[in-house]
C-alpha cells in the first residue's frame, strides 16, 4: 500500500511521462493509443492538442481507450482504413533496464496492444520510475492471454513448461474476460536464469495461448517521469 504522498508523486510522474510522450505526436500522424492509467493521461493530452487543432487519426488498443478517445473527439479509425501507424504510445508494467524489454498486459489489453504496436513504425512507452526493473518478473507476473475452451489443460501445459500460472479472476469470482473474449493467466517468472526470448518462443508455441505480455525489441523509446522531470531511454538498434 502506498501513502497518499507516494500516490501523488506516482501520479505526477505518470503525467510528466504522458505529456512528453503526447508531445511526440505530430500533425498528420496515424497514432496508436495504449491502455492503462498512464495511457489514459496520454489520451487526455492528445485530446487537448486535438481540440487545439492537431490533426491525427488514431486506433485504440482497448474498448476503454476507444471510448475515452471518442469522448475527447479524437478522430478514430481501424486497420481496414489504416494499414500502418506512425507512432503508438502505451504504458508498461515492467521495463527491463538495458534491453528495454517489457512486460505488458496487467490492464488486460495485451493482445490488442501487441497488434497495434507491431503495426507501428515507433513505440513509445510512458512509465513512472517504479516500472524499471533489472529482471523481468521482479515485481509483476507475466500475463498470458489464453482461449477459454480447455483453459485448465492449457494452464497445466504452461506449468509443465515451467510457468506457474493463476487464472485472473474478477471480484465476483468469475474469470476476467478480455476485449477479445479470452482469459488471462498470470505467470510467475523465474528470477534466476530467465531467458525472455526462449520463454516468448515457448509461449507462442503452446496450443491454447493466444498471445503473451513479453514485448521484446519493440519499444523504440521509454520515457520515465520523475519528481522533477523526465528521462528518455532509447533502444540500442
Ligand atoms: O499493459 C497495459 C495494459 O494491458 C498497461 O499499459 C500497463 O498495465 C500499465 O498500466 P498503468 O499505466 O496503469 O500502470
Amino acid at each position: 500500500m502506498s501513502t497518499p504522498e507516494q500516490a501523488n508523486s506516482t501520479d505526477a510522474a505518470k503525467r510528466r511521462a504522458a505529456v512528453w510522450a503526447a508531445s511526440q505526436v505530430e500533425d498528420g500522424m496515424k497514432v496508436g493509443l495504449g491502455t492503462g492509467s498512464t495511457s489514459a493521461l496520454v489520451i487526455e493530452e492528445v485530446g487537448r492538442r486535438v481540440a487545439e487543432g492537431l490533426r491525427i487519426t488514431a486506433i485504440a488498443t482497448s474498448e476503454a481507450s476507444q471510448k475515452q478517445a471518442l469522448g475527447l473527439k479524437i478522430p478514430m479509425s481501424d486497420f481496414a482504413h489504416l494499414p500502418q501507424l506512425d507512432l503508438t504510445i502505451d504504458g508498461a508494467d515492467e521495463v527491463q533496464e538495458g534491453t528495454l524489454y517489457l512486460i505488458k498486459g496487467h490492464g488486460g489489453a495485451l493482445l490488442r496492444e501487441k497488434i497495434v504496436a507491431i503495426a507501428s513504425k515507433k513505440l513509445i512507452i510512458a512509465v513512472d520510475p517504479r516500472k524499471l526493473v533489472k529482471t523481468l518478473g521482479a515485481v509483476f507476473t507475466l500475463p498470458v492471454e489464453i482461449v477459454p475452451f480447455g483453459f485448465e489443460t492449457t494452464m497445466r501445459r504452461l506449468k509443465d513448461l515451467g510457468f506457474d500460472c493463476e487464472l485472473r479472476m474478477n471480484d465476483d469470482g468469475k474469470p476476467f474476460v478480455t476485449d477479445g473474449q479470452h482469459y488471462i493467466a498470470h505467470c510467475k517468472l523465474p528470477q534466476v536464469g530467465f531467458d525472455a526470448k526462449q520463454a516468448a518462443e515457448k509461449l507462442k508455441a503452446t496450443v491454447g495461448v493466444v498471445e503473451h505480455g513479453l514485448f521484446l525489441g519493440m519499444a523504440s523509446k521509454v520515457v520515465i517521469g520523475g519528481p522533477e522531470g523526465i528521462q528518455v531511454l532509447e533502444a540500442a538498434r
